[in-house]
């Protein structure tokens, strides 16, 4: 019997994959980390849920202190990035750096297990011919989470299972219910983690952030309002400028060094192309020349064509590995810190980290 211990949290999606496992014969171990410091009640009723599941299944249950690395890996993340004036993703950097990379090392030195799983919805498998893992969507459009998952490297992957890749959502919560646990009718969750638990990203901000107020300025460097922090702007952003104008303003730029948010019309927060760092090559291996993709810079907004262009060599590593992406269409509120995620169809061919446009001119002059 191959043990696998799966990630729970306590949702019926977790749950779900662990007694799909369990009854599939599979020596399951429910593990769930204990994320963040505070009293986060999502965190304590997760974990009571998590317990009380593996109970009604009749499997060991382990709880991980992972506060220390959520906050040195996520927290601090977040802070420092919107500190230097981007909107950083944390879900794919928590994916990897805190989630699977540490669960699988508690699996291989303390359980005796080379297996993960856990209730995201995406596909793997790996390719008959290269042997390299891929990653595809879910089947379940609507819940699919590959997007967030882009950035595990393929030792992670060869150690993960999805085991609700294959299904709906609305399978899910049917076997849920068939099988009696608990958790069958548990609400879905609705944002970031964090977010549930601090109320909003700002009030999350505030707690290690001070107001730095500034000047709203437009293009031409005309001040038209003012700001208590960049931190609490985005690329693209128009409610909450607090500017009265003829015509809706819309956030274009956010100048950490001038402490300065610069404000312009529609048109001008579309974008022809972008530089991506850091960037995972997930399904293929790195090319060497363009290709052409369906790219997603959003979580929740559709995939556009585009050009993946390789700025550096195929042999750097992901945290050097650099691609200029060239729209057909220019795109609204391409946001420095969010991952850009491009796929052929449903596979997931890479992703990474999209630069602000000032990064972006400096490298070039400065490679
Ligand atoms: N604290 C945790 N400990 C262990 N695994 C976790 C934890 N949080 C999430 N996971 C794993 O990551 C998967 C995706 O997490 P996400 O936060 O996106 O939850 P979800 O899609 O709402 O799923 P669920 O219904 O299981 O909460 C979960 O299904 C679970 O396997």
């Amino acid at each position: 019997m191959e043990k696998v211990v799966v990630g729970l949290s306590g949702g019926v999606d977790s749950s779900v994959a662990a007694a799909t496992l369990h009854h599939q014969g599979y020596d399951v171990i429910g593990l769930t980390l204990w994320l963040m410091k505070g009293k986060g009640q999502c965190c304590s009723e997760g974990m009571v849920d998590a317990v009380r599941l593996c109970d009604e299944l009749g499997i060991p249950h382990h709880l991980v202190d992972s506060r220390d690395v959520f906050e040195q890996q996520i927290v601090n993340y977040l802070v420092s990035g919107y500190q230097q004036g981007v909107t950083p993703l944390p879900c794919s950097q928590c994916n990897r750096a805190v989630k699977f990379a540490p669960m699988l090392a508690y699996a291989q030195q303390h359980l005796g297990a080379e297996k993960i799983a856990t209730g995201h919805y995406a596909r793997i498998a790996q390719d008959a011919h290269t042997g390299r893992w891929q990653l595809r969507r879910a089947i379940d459009l609507s819940k699919d989470q590959s997007y967030f998952l882009y950035d595990l490297p393929q030792e992670l992957l060869a150690a993960s299972y999805f085991p609700l890749g294959n299904q709906t959502k609305a399978e899910t919560r049917r076997t849920a219910a068939d099988l009696g646990l608990h958790t069958a009718a548990k609400p879905d969750s609705q944002d970031l983690c964090l977010i549930e638990h601090h109320g909003s990203m700002q009030s999350f901000l505030d707690k290690y952030l001070a107001p730095t107020p500034g000047d709203i300025v437009d293009t031409q460097g005309r001040i038209l309002g003012q700001h208590d922090g960049v931190h609490h702007y985005t690329i693209g952003q128009r409610k909450g400028l607090g500017i009265a104008a003829p015509h809706p303003l819309y956030v274009l730029d956010i100048d950490v060094g001038r402490n300065q948010v610069v404000v312009g019309e529609r048109d001008q927060v579309h974008q022809p192309d972008c530089e991506v760092k850091q960037v995972n090559w997930v399904s293929i291996a790195p090319p060497s020349a363009p290709i052409r993709v369906q790219v997603q810079i959003r979580y929740r907004s559709p995939a556009v064509a585009a050009t993946v262009v390789p700025l550096t060599d195929p042999s750097t590593p992901a945290t050097g590995a650099r691609v200029k992406l060239v729209f057909d269409e220019p795109q609204f509120g391409v946001t420095p810190g969010q991952a850009a995620v491009w796929y052929d169809h449903d596979l997931i061919l890479g992703g990474g980290i999209i630069t602000a446009r000032n990064q972006a001119a400096m490298t070039e002059v400065n490679p």
